[in-house]
């Protein structure tokens, strides 16, 4: 992380991160680093997180959290304009959790964008003070080092990884934890340190992320957490495509075929609706054809212009469970989610911008909710 960091304290924000710092000429006042042209805290230790915290309680003001890994996008924006709607102050964290990455997944290429990060969240939080609706403001970034999210040493990315993990089964086996069996153990247990380190009332994720979102409303449920688990809808771009930190790898050539998934999963949402159809195969089929017809089309193309893909998985699955569905309920309703992988562009061209270090393979999920039908 750079040291462009202003504080209300004079002297050594760069020098000193970790901990706040009492005011000048003795008086008890904490003090902390706050983000350029805000009064944003960056908070960089549970202490320091604590420190800021505990006070609240007694004044009775209500806390978000809104967990992230940094590389902010409007996605993450939406998320903290929900919250500061609902609460009084609004946590960001700001912590790429190495516990969730796979060996052979993206954690030294994942984007690092502290500077740009601030300087969005200064600008969103001025907008947030503007606005009398909205209930608090963006008080705080919590910034913690992996020494102080994991004390004991971190456990390691493998499977075998002995050390101290939530583990939520069968769920963190299915569709995404099929490809990523290390992804939901490494979420749900940062997420339950993040959520005993700051405490929050109310916690705001992501619908982009639906497995996600199932997950930690059962560990809410299941671990008896003491909040209130907000799911925002996906903010896409124009042409569809979910917004994702990842979507700086694409690149241009790859970018341009990357809303395939979302139009299979309309595909099929308009098969459920429009056709009333109730079975997997009638409502996966036009989702499956619309990719087919789209990587035919691609295929047909010369190298030098095609961006290939791998469907992982189109799936229809229950929205408490995430086990496949045969049949949808209309009553329960579904989630209609996927996964592709956008491979390397081919023969690349002299100048051509393959996407963030150097256009690697990028996966890119995404999800439709088929709403329960309500009854008249
Ligand atoms: N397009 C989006 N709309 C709404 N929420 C989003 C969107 N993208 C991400 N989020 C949510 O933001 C939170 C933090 O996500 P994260 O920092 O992993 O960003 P990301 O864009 O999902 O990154 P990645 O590309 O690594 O998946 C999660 O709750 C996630 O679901
Ligand atoms: C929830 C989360 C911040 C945990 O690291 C991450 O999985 C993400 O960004 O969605
Ligand atoms: N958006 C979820 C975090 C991840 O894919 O690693």
């Amino acid at each position: 992380m750079s040291c462009s960091l202003s504080t209300t304290a004079p002297s050594s924000a760069c020098a000193s991160p970790s901990s706040p710092r009492r005011s000048p000429r003795g008086s008890s006042r904490l003090t902390h680093e706050t983000l350029p042209s805000s009064s944003i805290k960056v908070l960089r230790s549970v202490d320091a997180l604590r420190a800021w915290r505990n006070p609240l309680r007694q004044d009775h003001r209500t806390v978000a959290l809104v967990p992230t890994m940094g590389a902010l996008h409007q996605g993450h924006l939406a998320l903290i304009r929900a919250a500061a709607a609902e609460c009084h102050h609004v946590v960001v964290s700001l912590f790429l959790n190495p516990a969730q990455f796979g060996r052979n997944e993206d954690l030294s290429s994942y984007p690092s964008t502290w500077d740009a990060d601030a300087a969005r969240l200064a600008t969103l939080d001025r907008a947030l003070a503007d606005d009398a609706a909205n209930l608090g403001r963006l008080s705080a970034v919590f910034a913690p080092s992996v020494h102080d999210m994991y004390p004991e040493g971190f456990p390691g990315q493998d499977v075998a990884s002995d050390g101290s993990f939530v583990t939520i089964t069968p769920l963190a086996r299915l569709l995404e934890g099929a490809s990523r069996p290390t992804f939901f153990r490494g979420v749900a247990t940062v997420c339950t340190k993040l959520f005993n380190a700051v405490q929050p009332d109310r916690v705001y994720f992501g619908q982009k992320d639906a497995q996600q979102a199932v997950l930690i409303r059962r560990l809410v449920r299941d671990f008896l957490v003491p909040t209130h688990v907000v799911v925002v809808p996906t903010v896409r771009e124009p042409d569809g495509l979910a917004l994702s930190s990842r979507n700086v790898y694409l690149g241009p050539r790859r970018r341009n075929v990357a809303p395939v998934l979302h139009h299979a999963l309309r595909a099929a949402e308009r098969a459920y609706e429009t056709h009333a159809s109730r079975h997997r195969d009638a409502i996966l089929r036009p989702a499956r054809d619309h990719a087919s017809s789209v990587l035919a089309a691609q295929t047909a193309l010369p190298p030098s212009q095609r961006a290939l893909f791998e469907v992982d998985y189109l799936s229809l699955s229950d929205p408490d469970t995430m086990e496949e569905l045969e049949t949808v309920d209309p009553t329960r309703g579904a989630i209609l989610s996927g996964a592709i992988k956008m491979l390397p562009a081919e023969d690349p061209q002299p100048g051509e911008d393959l996407g963030h270090s150097g256009g690697p393979a990028v996966r890119l999920i995404d999800n439709i909710i088929l709403k329960p039908a309500t009854t008249a």
